[in-house]
């Protein structure tokens, strides 16, 4: 039986929870659970903070960890990386005070950097021939220099709002990160199966997710003209209709590219569209 480690609260934990619904796996967690037993899939559920996913997947105690990159590299551990998961985006970036005569890296020669990011910090700033003082602290880091305790700081960044609300302005961005699918290494092969085919179910979401499948009626004339706005799967799926001027058009679309494509095809006489959540993409 597998063994997944996943952040028992805070920001990962929905998605994740969310991503293993749509895999068929679920499980009920109660809120002093330290470990689930799964329905639909051969797995158990431990429930770690987060810090604590890599150790324990490198170790053997879990198989498999769901968990940011950013606290992959950070703790440093032999962990293998399957495949990203596209939730938890953000970036780890150093940032000064909105005053600072900043005009690059050598800025932060001698001063105090406050992070909860040492190891990852260090790394950059010997890969930049700089010599700063980090200071380690585990939370409210943005509030570092505004009292004194630093010069500038290294921490999660995602919308930017924390910075700005604390009159601090990123510099340098040093990792980008979201949330990944870890391994321990050495998986014994029975459970190398079973991971194949986890990650098999999570592929197909990842790609369906923020993609639309659109179906509508097209004026035979104009499917040139809709060849070339739809781009499909392959290419868009083309059924025939009891009226012989007309075709139903099928495709599958970025949501992204969504109100733009239908404005063109409609604009080429496109009727009846119907947009359509798209599950799963099994290839
Ligand atoms: N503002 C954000 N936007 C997007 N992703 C984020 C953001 N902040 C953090 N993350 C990602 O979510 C992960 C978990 O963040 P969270 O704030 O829940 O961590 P935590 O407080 O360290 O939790 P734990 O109690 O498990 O140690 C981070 O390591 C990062 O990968
Ligand atoms: O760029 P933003 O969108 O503002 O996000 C960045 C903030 O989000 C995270 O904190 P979180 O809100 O999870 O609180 P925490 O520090 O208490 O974990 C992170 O530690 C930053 O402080
Ligand atoms: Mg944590």
């Amino acid at each position: 039986m597998l063994r997944i480690a996943i952040q028992a609260k805070g920001r990962l934990n929905e998605k994740t929870m969310a991503l293993l619904a749509d895999a068929g796996i679920s499980a009920s967690v109660g809120s002093r659970s330290l470990i689930a037993h799964a329905k639909g899939f051969p797995v158990d559920l431990l429930l770690l903070r987060d810090d604590d996913i890599p150790q324990a997947v490198a170790m053997g105690t879990a198989d498999l960890g769901i968990v940011g990159l950013n606290e992959v590299e950070e703790k440093g551990v032999d962990v293998h990386r399957i495949i990203p998961l596209g939730f938890g985006g953000c970036r780890l970036s150093l940032a000064v005070p909105r005053e600072a005569d900043y005009k690059g890296l050598e800025w932060f020669n001698g001063r105090r950097i406050a992070t909860s990011y040492p190891a990852i910090l260090s790394r950059f700033l010997k890969e930049k021939e700089i010599s700063a003082e980090i200071h380690t602290i585990t939370g409210s880091v943005e509030i570092a220099p505004a009292i004194g305790m630093a010069d500038a700081i290294f921490d999660i960044v995602s919308s930017g709002g924390t910075l700005i609300q604390n009159g601090l302005v990123e510099v340098e961005s040093v990792l980008e990160s979201q949330s990944v699918l870890i391994a321990t290494p050495d998986l014994p092969a029975e459970k190398q199966e079973e991971l194949d085919k986890l990650c098999f179910r999570f592929r197909s979401i990842i790609e369906s997710r923020g993609m639309k499948y659109v179906l509508m009626n097209l004026p035979k004339s104009s499917l040139d003209e809709a060849l070339k706005i739809l781009p499909g799967m392959k290419s868009p799926t083309i059924l025939h209709l009891a009226d012989p001027e007309w075709l139903s058009l099928h495709a599958v679309i970025p949501e992204s590219q969504l109100w733009e494509k239908i404005e063109q095809l409609k604009g080429i006489g496109a009727e009846d569209i119907l947009v359509l959540v798209l599950e799963n993409i099994v290839k």
